[in-house]
């Protein structure tokens, strides 16, 4: 673009926090995701919702470059995802099945490690705070092998908070959380509200509660695009969408 014609533009609009423009993940003749667009805006918290086998968790690890789309690409907040660039990965954090952590050190080791990879300044200081923060202080010495999955899961969250995210990619965040582990976790979310966050879940009440959006996604295609405003027309539109007769979109599975 010349001056002149920037100039006629007006100021640049910013670009998306992510942004995934006809993603598909193939598994050789399958595909888990197929050609998949939509954006992200800075600030707002959007949940994937969907059943089990959508491509929901293949999407996530996607954004957060731990599988690679076979086409399409993703940006994060202007930046595109490449393999040799790992500007834009810095500024996501992402809690998954995989917890990525290493049984054999501590929990504060493990947060360490991590804080190392990352740059983190004042790595002491700064685990200590994520292990504050997910209630975990009195456990920092002991390994992860020796927590319940729940208490894993809350490492597994500090572990994402460690380097301060933009971004924060959660998959199923609330499954196996005891009640005070999920009002903690919503806790947690509540001081991130200046943050993009990219959520799955099952939980249909937890998740229209804590998203401004949803979309529904199935065979690894978008069904739907909703703004949430209004939990009971979403869970009667997100059973319509998926021809789901029963309240079994809880446990996330197809009827019949
Ligand atoms: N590494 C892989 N190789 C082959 N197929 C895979 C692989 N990973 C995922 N899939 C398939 O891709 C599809 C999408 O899986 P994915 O885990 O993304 O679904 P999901 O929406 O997260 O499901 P759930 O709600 O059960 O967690 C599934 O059919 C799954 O079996």
């Amino acid at each position: 673009m010349t001056p002149e014609e920037e100039e006629r533009s007006g100021p640049a609009s910013e670009p998306p926090a992510v942004e995934v423009d006809e993603v598909t993940k193939s598994y050789g003749h399958f595909t888990a995701v197929d050609r998949l667009s939509f954006a992200v805006e800075h600030g707002s918290t959007v949940g994937l919702f969907g059943p089990n086998g959508a491509g929901k968790t293949t999407l996530l690890r996607m954004i957060a470059g731990l599988a690679r789309p076979t086409r399409g690409t993703i940006t994060v907040d202007g930046v595109r995802l490449t393999p040799d660039d790992y500007t834009a990965y810095r500024t996501m954090g992402i809690v998954t099945h995989e917890t990525m952590l290493y049984d054999e050190l501590t929990a504060r080791e493990n947060l360490r490690f991590h804080a190392d990879l990352h740059g983190v300044d004042d790595p002491t200081g700064r685990c200590a705070s994520v292990l504050e923060t997910v209630g975990l202080s009195h456990r920092g010495s002991d390994r992860p092998r020796t927590f319940s999955h729940g208490l894993r899961k809350r490492l597994s969250l500090a572990r994402a908070l460690l380097h301060d995210p933009d971004v924060l990619l959660l998959d199923e965040p609330y499954t196996g959380l005891d009640q005070r582990s999920v009002a903690d976790l919503e806790s947690v979310l509540d001081g991130f509200d200046d943050r993009t966050v990219l959520l799955t879940t099952h939980d249909l009440e937890r998740g229209v509660a804590r998203c401004d959006r949803a979309i529904v996604v199935d065979h690894g295609r978008l069904e739907a695009d909703l703004v949430l405003d209004d939990g009971t027309s979403f869970a009667a539109t997100y059973r319509r969408i998926l021809g789901v007769d029963s309240e079994s979109e809880r446990a996330g599975e197809r009827a019949g």
